[in-house]
């Protein structure tokens, strides 16, 4: 079975001491992970190193950047390279989160030169897609996010879209508490499988594991996660709270 993940996104969230702490009461939990199974926290690039510290000698859990750089070094003041993130340990990076795209105008194009850097450097990068309310209420989603998938990752290899981790997070689901329907979300991602199987192959395309985003809850996960093409979750307010995750990542599939 393919990679079922629970990455928690914490967004700009937390002082250094409310995210240690956090990080302590989730941890102290001692969850056992089934092989197949990982815990990834994206967390502001000022904790990176704590929580890499905390999450030391604990299998199948990670910590991510919430963003890189789309250069690759220089004079670009206050970015941060991929390169810069990955000689810290860091192995995992969300790309193209809907917040970026909107308040920093990321455009698919830059989000593509992102993914690149990440796979060069051996770094897992989390693409993030999905549709805002009114290309939902015009039920013309499917075309919007294979579009996004189209523009950022169909230039790569077989081999370097197999390393790609997808979040689809509908954007009117957000911080809304409006989860989609399971059934909008199960359709969704098995639309984006259908596309990534016609261009790379069904094989690889039934290893890449979609992540569900959007209000995900202790009470909502399960169903979520239940499905067939859902592999778990990117999550953001509920990633806030030790036992909201807690139980997140209780429900990811075995
Ligand atoms: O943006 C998200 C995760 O990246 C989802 O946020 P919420 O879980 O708060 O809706």
């Amino acid at each position: 079975m393919r990679k079922q993940i629970a990455a928690a996104n914490w967004k700009m969230n937390l002082s250094y001491q409310q995210a240690a702490g956090l990080l302590d009461e989730l941890l102290a939990q001692q969850i056992e992970l089934a092989p197949n199974q990982e815990v990834i926290f994206a967390v502001p690039f000022p904790y990176l190193a704590m929580a890499k510290e905390k999450v030391a000698g604990k299998t199948n859990y990670f910590v991510a950047a919430q963003n890189c750089s789309d250069k690759k070094s220089g004079a670009y003041t206050g970015e941060t390279s991929v390169e810069q993130l990955q000689s810290i340990g860091i192995g995992h990076i969300v790309i193209g989160h809907s917040e970026r795209r909107e308040y920093y105008n990321e455009s698919n194009a830059v989000l593509a030169t992102k993914v690149d850097l990440c796979l060069a450097a051996g770094v897992t990068p989390i693409f993030c897609c999905g549709e805002p309310l009114p290309i939902r209420e015009a039920e013309t989603q499917n075309a919007f996010v294979q579009q996004q998938l189209e523009e950022s990752l169909f230039h790569l290899t077989v081999e370097q879209v197999s390393k790609v981790v997808i979040a689809y997070e509908p954007i009117w689901a957000i911080g809304t508490g409006k989860t989609a329907s399971t059934q909008q979300a199960q359709d969704m991602q098995q639309h984006l499988r259908k596309v990534l199987a016609d261009k790379f192959g069904a094989d690889v395309a039934d290893g890449i594991s979609i992540l569900y985003g959007g209000s995900v809850k202790a009470a909502n996960a399960v169903e979520i996660f239940a499905s067939p093409d859902v592999d778990g979750g990117l999550v953001g307010g509920a990633s806030l709270q030790a036992a909201e995750f807690t139980a997140i990542i209780q429900a990811l599939k075995k």
